[in-house]
């Protein structure tokens, strides 16, 4: 259910007693009626990046009113940097300011901001407040959503991490008007993803409505914010834990987790190697017989539309691939766990224990 109050649209993430509201709409930043009533008590650190300082950080503080303690803590830009020096970079900063236990973090950024937040708020004196103020498209469909917390390890993406519930999602979609193209194309791969795993009609109209999201027509940026939101919402308020539907949002992940970490972080987006990867999915998925030709194609030509890659990097080869995926964190014991689709807009967990079937596809499949 969406409340609408004064053209800002409320969703919920319901998880009993962690249950928190995501506040959709644009310029909600500085309003303090959508930030102060989820801070935990008077101290509160804004955690941001070099680049979403300037833009947004003095708006943000402008939305805290009351008594409050506000003390702000600026880190380097980039996923290279998602690391467990920045976070403990956070837990400097709160010891330094004589934080307790009623402090609030706040993650004012996108994905690489937000998971960093939210593991140092998950850690610190065993777990405090934080909300999350997501400012790049794919923060906003996803990553500020669900309580996926942590950093990357060398060897290998988010593993090192907890899960760890905001007391609130603020999406003023309005952060969107300075975000680079390339990243907004990153973001639309996880929005093509939730079509793929659950929704057709969704993915039909993302179909209809790319150009106008690639050109960031307002109305189309908060349909596809508030669908891909509901949708991650509910799946997480079925399975907090990933101990089963929850591994459906990892479609086109286990390559894509590949392709980051092979590439150094930063090099690929997320978004680009989740949209490769999700080309790859979909492939295997034909190879098995799920998807046909048409289907297959269909696929291709939204990843494409977004603006994503449907090749891989050609410096790995297939041994490249499987022994960072032997790493994934869906895995059980030695057997590889892969999400495909059975048919667009419906994705099972496929136990893809080393085959010639798969072992051909990392060979064989488009590189760049
Ligand atoms: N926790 C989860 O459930 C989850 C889900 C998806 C992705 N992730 C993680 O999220 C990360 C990717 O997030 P991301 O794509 O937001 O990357 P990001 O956080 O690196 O942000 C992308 C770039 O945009 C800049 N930026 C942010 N907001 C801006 C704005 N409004 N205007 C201009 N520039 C802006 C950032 O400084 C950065 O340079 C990855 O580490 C990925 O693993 C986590
Ligand atoms: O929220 C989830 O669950 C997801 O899998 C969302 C993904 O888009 C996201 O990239 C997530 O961080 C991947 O999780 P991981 O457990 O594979 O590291
Ligand atoms: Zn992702």
């Amino acid at each position: 259910m969406t409340q609408v109050v004064d053209a800002v649209r409320t969703l919920s993430v319901s998880l009993d007693e962690r249950s928190y509201p995501i506040h959709i709409g644009p310029g909600l930043l500085g309003e303090s009626r959508w930030l102060t009533p989820y801070l935990a008590g008077r101290q509160v650190m804004i955690v941001t990046n070099e680049t979403v300082a300037p833009l947004y950080l003095e708006r943000l503080k402008a939305g805290l009113s009351g008594e409050l303690e506000v003390r702000e803590l600026v880190l380097p830009d980039g996923e290279q940097y998602k690391s467990l020096e920045q976070v403990s970079r956070i837990w400097d900063a709160l010891l330094e300011a004589g934080f307790n236990r009623r402090c609030t973090l706040i993650a004012l950024g996108g994905g690489v901001i937000g998971d960093m937040v939210g593991y140092a708020a998950a850690c610190y004196q065993r777990g405090v407040a934080f909300i999350q103020v997501p400012t790049t498209l794919l923060a906003q469909v996803d990553s500020s959503v669900g309580g996926k917390t942590g950093v990357n390890h060398p060897r290998g993406k988010n593993m090192i991490g907890a899960f760890w519930q905001p007391k609130a999602v603020l999406i003023d979609t309005a952060t969107l008007a300075t975000l680079p193209p390339r990243e907004l194309s990153a973001g639309l791969a996880e929005v093509i993803k939730y079509g793929l795993i659950r929704d057709v009609a969704f993915l039909g109209w993302l179909e209809d409505k790319m150009a106008a999201l690639r050109a960031l027509d307002d109305e189309a940026l908060v349909v596809a914010i508030e669908r891909s939101c509901r949708l991650k919402a509910e799946i997480v308020a079925e399975d907090e834990t990933e101990q089963g539907v929850r591994a459906l949002l990892n479609l086109g992940h286990t390559f894509g987790h590949a392709i980051e970490a092979h590439q150094g972080y930063g090099n690929w987006l997320h978004g680009e190697a989740v949209g490769a990867g999700m080309a790859m999915a979909a492939e295997l998925s034909r190879a098995l017989g799920w998807l046909n030709e048409g289907d297959v194609a269909r696929v291709q030509a939204i990843i494409e539309s977004a603006g994503l890659p449907l090749e891989v990097p050609d410096n790995m080869n297939a041994e490249d691939f499987l022994s960072r995926m032997r790493l994934d964190k869906k895995n059980i014991d030695t057997r590889l766990r892969l999400v495909l689709l059975k048919s667009v807009g419906d994705a099972c967990v496929f136990d893809a224990t080393p085959s010639a079937m798969l072992h051909a596809l990392l060979e064989d499949f488009p590189r760049r």
